[in-house]
């Protein structure tokens, strides 16, 4: 059995994988690695995506250590036919390059949103070659950025009224529109008539907003799933 471990800012996703194993992931906070022994103490090996603090990188290592401490992917500029010309191909997030990587098996223009702590849009054209992206606050970080720089209270992206006729839905409505149309702006600039698919926490709030929209859950694991197949 080997070990796919997800470690994004918010929350850390891990599958136990090999054999004819299907695809069953766990989560915890990020705060909360120790859930992740048991999996570890099972697995042969350890794949890892990891963003964020080197501190938290550590922690996991440590954690894994029963499993040979995990292998760390880096973002690479030519494998499993995806051209990757970010400056450098290294820097671009690792969960992203490993989305690119799993939407790559479906040999078409694609848009892949990750809807997480941030929010990134990137393009990859039918043939692998990534035509870049951006990256935007995360839902929970637009309402955090205006309740801390306004006298709004903290809105949590739950539950919004349209027509947004109150506070609150008004803030909640109004982040979700910044992602959903900066995500459809993106498309019409870089890669018109793309198909869109939406992965991370806070994918089916964002997709009533994107017609057509598929969710793809754990685009990051399954981009693992896929280097350890070829
Ligand atoms: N089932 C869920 N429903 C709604 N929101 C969720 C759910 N799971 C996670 N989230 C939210 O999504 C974000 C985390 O998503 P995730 O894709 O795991 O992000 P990251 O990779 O940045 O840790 C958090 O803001 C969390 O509150
Ligand atoms: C953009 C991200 C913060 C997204 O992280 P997440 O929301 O999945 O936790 C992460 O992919 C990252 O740290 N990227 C490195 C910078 C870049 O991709 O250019």
């Amino acid at each position: 059995m080997w070990l796919a471990v997800d470690s994004g800012n918010s929350f850390i996703k891990w599958a136990l994988l090999g054999g004819n194993s299907s695809l069953v992931v766990e989560y915890a906070d990020s705060n909360n690695l120790q859930a992740l022994s048991k999996a570890a103490a099972e697995a042969d090996d350890a794949w890892v995506s990891h963003v964020g603090s080197v501190q938290q990188a550590a922690r996991l290592r440590t954690l894994l250590a029963p499993c040979g401490g995990g292998n760390f992917l880096i973002s690479q500029a030519h494998t499993a036919g995806v051209k990757n010309n970010y400056q450098p191909p290294e820097s671009l997030g690792v969960d992203r390059w490993l989305g690119l990587v799993a939407a790559r098996i479906q040999f078409r223009d694609l848009i892949i949103v990750s809807a997480g702590t941030a929010i990134t849009i990137d393009a990859v054209s039918a043939t692998g070659v990534f035509l870049g992206g951006v990256i935007l606050p995360g839902l929970n970080a637009m309402q955090r950025a205006l309740a801390d720089s306004t006298s709004l209270p903290l809105a949590m992206p739950v539950q919004a009224n349209w027509p947004p006729m109150d506070t609150i839905s008004a803030m909640t409505v109004g982040a979700q529109l910044a992602a959903s149309g900066a995500v459809l702006t993106f498309r019409r600039r870089q890669l018109a008539g793309a198909a869109i698919i939406i992965t991370g926490g806070h994918a089916d709030t964002l997709k009533p907003w994107l017609p057509g929209a598929r969710i793809v859950p754990h685009l990051p694991i399954r981009g693992m799933m896929r280097l350890r197949e070829i």
